[in-house]
């Protein structure tokens, strides 16, 4: 899962350990030749070779045969000495010059995985407030650091939003009426099925509802996981009313205390109209406790485009992202939240029912950066 995008992470990593660790050891070579004292080495007391030496390649290793100082170095100059300081006592000092080529490579790669371009951006941004500048005294390596500032840049485009599911529907007056939406073809309909199951494994009774009444075969095709699951499916015809549908089932809920209705709805009309008049009538007949958006994350872009329409058109409260463990570019899971500012609330795995498993943002991060499997 994500198999891509956590090689091109890991590659910003490894550019930036090789820009901002070898600069140092090029400097303490350079300042070894020329002999030249610089008047604040004498604040660094004891670290003052190997700050004299860094001061000297800042100022003059481009000027070292005339010792003096080329117009580049004047502005660093303080971070120079700073950073051979750093340098003297084992700490790291990343200067902006050491991220600006890392950091448009990550740029790049972050496009090429379909992150959406605002999240790229506030990502980079992350990335490059926290890294730069900054003598940090609790990392030891850089590259801790660049992954101390990549946990926390994903984690903030990822997280927008979250909420406990669980106690959502724990909390929630039942029947808890859920809607999904979004395009046919995605795994809509499978997602509500394995819903249905995960609902069951935490003791709660779901009833599905068809409120697809658009497409020929959609009754078959939900009916069939609800006859595998013995789960009772309300459905109306073909070209009925699909907000009927959904108000049925929670009458037939009520009635027989279930505690959740799961209602599938059409995923394309005529027109885009059609298909947000007919979610507002649902939403005022039924007014559903919660709204899912369900796309795939191998749609990547066109997935995240999606998720931003049909929340400007029916503000969905979380979306589920299917098809991750076929999704090597990460794109869709990373911006979802971030673009539409709801949750990404569940991650859809494989094909049988029980692959289905909470988003859990820190544990994606995790993933990105190879601390889990
Ligand atoms: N690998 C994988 N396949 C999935 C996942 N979710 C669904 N699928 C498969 O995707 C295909 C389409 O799923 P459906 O549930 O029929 O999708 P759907 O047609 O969007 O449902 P509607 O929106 O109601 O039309 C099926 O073969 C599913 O088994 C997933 O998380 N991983």
């Amino acid at each position: 899962m994500f198999d891509g995008l956590k090689d091109k992470l890991n590659d910003f990593r490894t550019d930036v350990e090789e820009q901002a660790e070898s600069e140092p050891d090029e400097r303490s070579d350079d300042g070894e030749a020329p002999d030249q004292p610089a008047a604040s080495d004498a604040a660094v007391g004891p670290e003052a070779d190997a700050a004299s030496s860094g001061d000297a390649s800042g100022g003059g290793s481009a000027g070292s045969e005339d010792g003096d100082s080329d117009p580049d170095s004047e502005g660093a100059e303080p971070s120079t000495f700073q950073r051979a300081k750093a340098f003297a006592t084992g700490r790291i000092i990343i200067e902006e010059e050491d991220l600006e080529e890392p950091l448009w490579n990550l740029e790049m790669a972050l496009l090429e995985s379909d992150v959406e371009m605002s999240v790229a951006e506030e990502i980079l941004e992350t990335v490059r407030e926290t890294m730069l500048g900054e003598t940090r005294k609790q990392v030891e390596t850089t590259g801790e650091l660049v992954e101390e500032a990549l946990h926390d840049a994903l984690l903030e485009v990822i997280a927008v939003g979250q909420f406990d599911f669980e106690a959502r529907i724990a909390e929630a007056d039942k029947p808890v009426t859920i809607v999904f939406t979004g395009v046919n073809g995605v795994g809509k309909t499978t997602s509500i099925a394995k819903l249905s199951e995960w609902l069951a494994d935490r003791g709660y009774s779901s009833v599905l509802a068809n409120g697809d009444t658009y497409r020929a075969g959609a009754n078959e095709q939900i009916r069939e996981h609800a006859d595998r699951l013995d789960r009772k499916l309300i459905a109306h015809e073909q070209g009925g009313d699909p907000a009927a549908v959904v108000y049925d089932a929670v009458e037939y809920a009520e009635a027989n205390d279930v505690d959740v209705v799961l209602g599938d709805t059409a995923g394309r009309l005529h027109t885009s109209n059609d298909l947000m008049a007919q979610l507002e009538k649902i939403d005022r007949v039924v007014d559903p406790d919660l709204t899912l958006f369900v796309d795939e994350a191998v749609a990547g872009q066109d997935a995240v485009t999606r998720a931003k329409e049909f929340d400007d058109a029916a503000a969905i409260d979380g979306a589920i992202l299917t098809k991750a463990d076929a999704d090597s570019s990460g794109g869709a899971a990373i911006s979802i939240a971030y673009v539409t500012g709801k949750p990404i609330l569940f991650l859809g795995t494989g094909q049988g029912y029980d692959d289905i498993e909470r988003f859990d943002p820190e544990r994606l991060v995790d993933r990105l950066l190879g601390e889990d499997a």
